[in-house]
């Protein structure tokens, strides 16, 4: 969510949403709660033993007390006097004991409730498709996994803990009343009722308050997550505005307290009635109980025995009114955690799903008349996950992102995707790991349908590096080992080295162990790449998905991209988003992607001599910078760099092999000098700075481009 300049925006939020935050629990919710404690069965039998007897405790202190006034005191039986005193000594340190297994009893049962909510939803949600997240607010989903799990676990332990004790002690309690005298107990139980009354009321809309309460405090996490992490805090430092983004949170926090101060105003109120209505009982005891003593007809001890066995009646009927109250409460949160836990994945692995034979080497891709477009947000997520509520009902928008995309990868090739901006190139690549599902069509991998095979021979066989590599908030090598957690430190140290970052890494005071910053912003995008790149090599898939960098980077950076890419690609069937020269050069095809649809096709050559979209992209993608004298390359012309266009000079204003920029404005710079010329001193005059890695002029002997592709079945 976006907090504009100036005013704060008006947000559509769910505070404001009634709908999402005045709908009703669920109906079976409670009878679906229930299995929850299950696993715990046996010790909630012994924890409502103990509470049982806890409440026969209870009951018994009273009498004592009746004994030793009517029994001991007033008859002067000095020994009997000692013995009660004894007898309530040791139940008090009953009572210690049982309160102390109690609590730990139950400490067992609500921690233990909390860990299966949170590993069960949080289980589910990383089974979500990748849309779900796209779709999702974190900070809504947080708040699901803390503050809904430990509401509902609220709920559940108050209701084992005092749910039997307390209904027991009603029983007691009025039992032993009923014995000591009838006619107090009758006026006592005709005002049970009114004792019910509140928590019934109250419960209701403490019920909508809860729910609207959960959602406000989701939204004001959401906030603070989006405003802390590392993109959300630079983009609010360019371009927010420290008042209005302190307004947004204002906003939040207000209507946090606000609702905050209605709750507790309402279960106060709940509690205020039903003290208020045993302070009233008890008066009637008092005037009752008191006038009977006077006469004759009551003894002195049992009207103390009635009137502290009347402040253990309200104290079980006060717990279950309220208990009625925070149960329904709680049963919201049951009902929001339900509603994550109910929402199916909508890719999921197909029962009797197959592994690929990994032996075989790299498989084939293939798309075979995939159309696809993006799912609705009501098909993979919750209206009260996504933070706003939709202003209009969605619209049924079945355009076709991808239409009909046939194409074959043979094992073993690098196929380049290219294209305008938004034309569909990075939902193709997000196909073949399955992040999406076509809706019509097939992908295959070696011959199998990607839905046919398992989630595990899919994270194993693809990997994909894309343009903003995320790196998590831990050490560089958890962050690699994170793609194979076995790996020993000399894999680390070679797959850093094959992509060109282990000087990088070598030269950190802590090496290895350095942290990396929130999402990788410790370093630069270059680096980034490049530790995702080792991560990949670690993985060793054998289908490499990639989207290249399109950010300026610097010809050393660039060309040590462009050598890790070379081992990462080597062997390995490959799906290049290409924003590289060396990339199209060495693509065995080149897929033209506009659309939605592969409108050409074929090689570098093939597709400028074509003179199509392919040739207008090169024109302008690839070659930026008009070339000098007005010349732009000559599509189908020699291309420089080319293994068949040997000796040939390159284009002007056509950077050399590998370089998408910058632009050139004196002969290309090369590492070394050409071949017979003297040894260049200092940077080439006009021109970037010389590359290091491999020279990325033409080979003199007219060979394979270096840092280009090698030969089929080099690797
Ligand atoms: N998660 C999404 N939900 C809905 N639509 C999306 C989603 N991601 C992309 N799109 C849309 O799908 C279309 C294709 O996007 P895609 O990212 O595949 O294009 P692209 O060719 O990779 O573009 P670029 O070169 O700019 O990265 C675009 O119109 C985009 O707006």
């Amino acid at each position: 969510m976006i907090g504009g300049p100036g005013p704060v925006m008006t947000i559509r939020g769910f505070g404001e949403d009634s709908d999402s935050t005045r709908q009703r629990v669920t109906p079976g919710t409670a009878r679906r709660a229930l299995p929850y404690a299950r696993p715990y069965r046996w010790i909630i039998v012994v924890l409502l033993l103990l509470t049982s007897l806890g409440a026969v405790a209870q009951v018994a202190s009273p009498l004592l007390l009746k004994t030793v006034i009517d029994e001991g005191i007033i008859p002067r039986d000095k020994g009997l006097v000692v013995w009660i005193a004894l007898a309530v000594a040791g139940l008090a340190l009953l009572e210690a004991i049982l309160a102390f297994t109690e609590t730990w009893l139950s400490g067992k049962i609500s921690e233990g409730l909390v860990y299966d909510l949170r590993t069960q939803v949080f289980d589910h949600v990383q089974r979500q498709p990748i849309a779900f997240f796209t779709r999702t607010q974190t900070g809504s989903l947080v708040s699901r996994l803390n503050t809904d799990v430990v509401a509902a676990q609220q709920a559940v332990t108050t209701l084992l803990s005092q749910s039997v004790s307390s209904l027991l002690s009603l029983i007691l309690v009025l039992g032993t009343m009923f014995y000591l005298s009838w006619q107090i107990t009758l006026v006592a139980l005709a005002a049970l009722p009114l004792f019910l009354l509140p928590g019934r009321l109250v419960g209701r809309r403490l019920q909508g308050l809860m729910r609207e309460s959960m959602q406000l405090n989701a939204e004001m996490g959401t906030l603070m997550h989006e405003r802390f992490n590392v993109a959300g805090a630079l983009l609010a430092k360019l371009y927010g505005r420290p008042d209005s983004e302190k307004r947004l949170f204002t906003d939040r926090a207000g209507r946090v307290r606000d609702i905050g101060v209605v709750t507790t105003v309402y279960s106060r109120m709940l509690l205020v009635s039903v003290t208020l209505l045993g302070a009233l009982a008890t008066a009637v005891v008092y005037g009752l109980g008191g006038v009977l003593v006077v006469d004759g007809s009551f003894q002195l001890g049992t009207l103390v025995a009635l009137a502290v066995l009347l402040t253990r009646l309200f104290g079980p009927i006060n717990q279950l009114s309220s208990m009625q109250a925070s149960v329904m409460t709680a049963l919201v949160s049951f009902d929001r955690l339900f509603e994550v836990l109910d929402l199916r994945p909508l890719i999921a692995q197909k029962p009797g799903a197959v592994a690929l034979n990994g032996s075989r080497g790299a498989p084939e891709v293939e798309f075979d008349a995939v159309s696809f477009r993006y799912p609705r947000a009501s098909e993979v997520s919750l209206a009260s996950l996504q933070g706003y509520a939709a202003p209009a009902p969605e619209r049924a928008d079945d355009t076709l992102t991808l239409d009909g995309i046939t194409f074959r990868a043979p094992a073993g090739t690098l196929t380049a995707l290219v294209g305008p901006s938004g034309a569909g190139k990075t939902t193709i690549t997000q196909l073949v790991p399955r992040l999406y599902d076509p809706v019509s069509g097939t992908v295959r991998i070696g011959g199998h349908d990607v839905r046919d095979l398992t989630f595990d021979c899919l994270r194993d066989t693809v990997g994909m590096v894309t343009q903003d590599a995320h790196l998590f908030h831990d050490t560089l090598r958890a962050n690699l080992l994170y793609a194979r957690p076995g790996a020993e430190e000399r894999d680390l140290v070679e797959a850093c080295r094959a992509a060109q970052i282990w000087d990088l890494i070598a030269a950190l005071p802590d090496g290895l162990d350095t942290v990396v910053g929130d999402r990788g912003y410790r370093f630069s995008g270059g680096e980034k790449q490049r530790l995702a790149i080792a991560r990949l090599l670690l993985k060793a898939p054998s289908i490499v998905v990639l989207d290249e960098a399109t950010a300026h980077l610097d010809s050393e950076s660039e060309a040590a991209i462009q050598r890790a890419l070379k081992t990462a690609l080597e062997g390995r069937t490959s799906l290049v988003i290409a924003h590289r020269l060396s990339t199209i050069r060495d693509a065995d095809q080149i897929l033209v992607v506009d659309a939605g649809r592969v409108v050409e096709r074929g090689v570098h050559e093939e597709l400028l001599e074509a003179d199509g979209l392919y040739a207008e992209l090169y024109r302008t993608q690839f070659t930026r910078q008009p070339a000098r004298n007005g010349a732009v390359p000559t599509p189908g012309g020699p291309v420089y760099g080319d293994p068949n266009g040997a000796g040939l000079p390159p284009l002007e204003g056509m950077p050399p092999g590998g370089m998408m920029f910058p632009p050139m404005q004196g002969p290309p710079p090369m590492q070394g000098p050409p071949p017979g010329a003297p040894p260049m001193q200092g940077p080439p005059m006009q021109g970037p700075p010389p590359m290091q890695g491999p020279p990325m002029g033409p080979p003199p002997n007219g060979g394979p481009m270096p840092g280009g592709r090698p030969p089929q079945g080099s690797g």
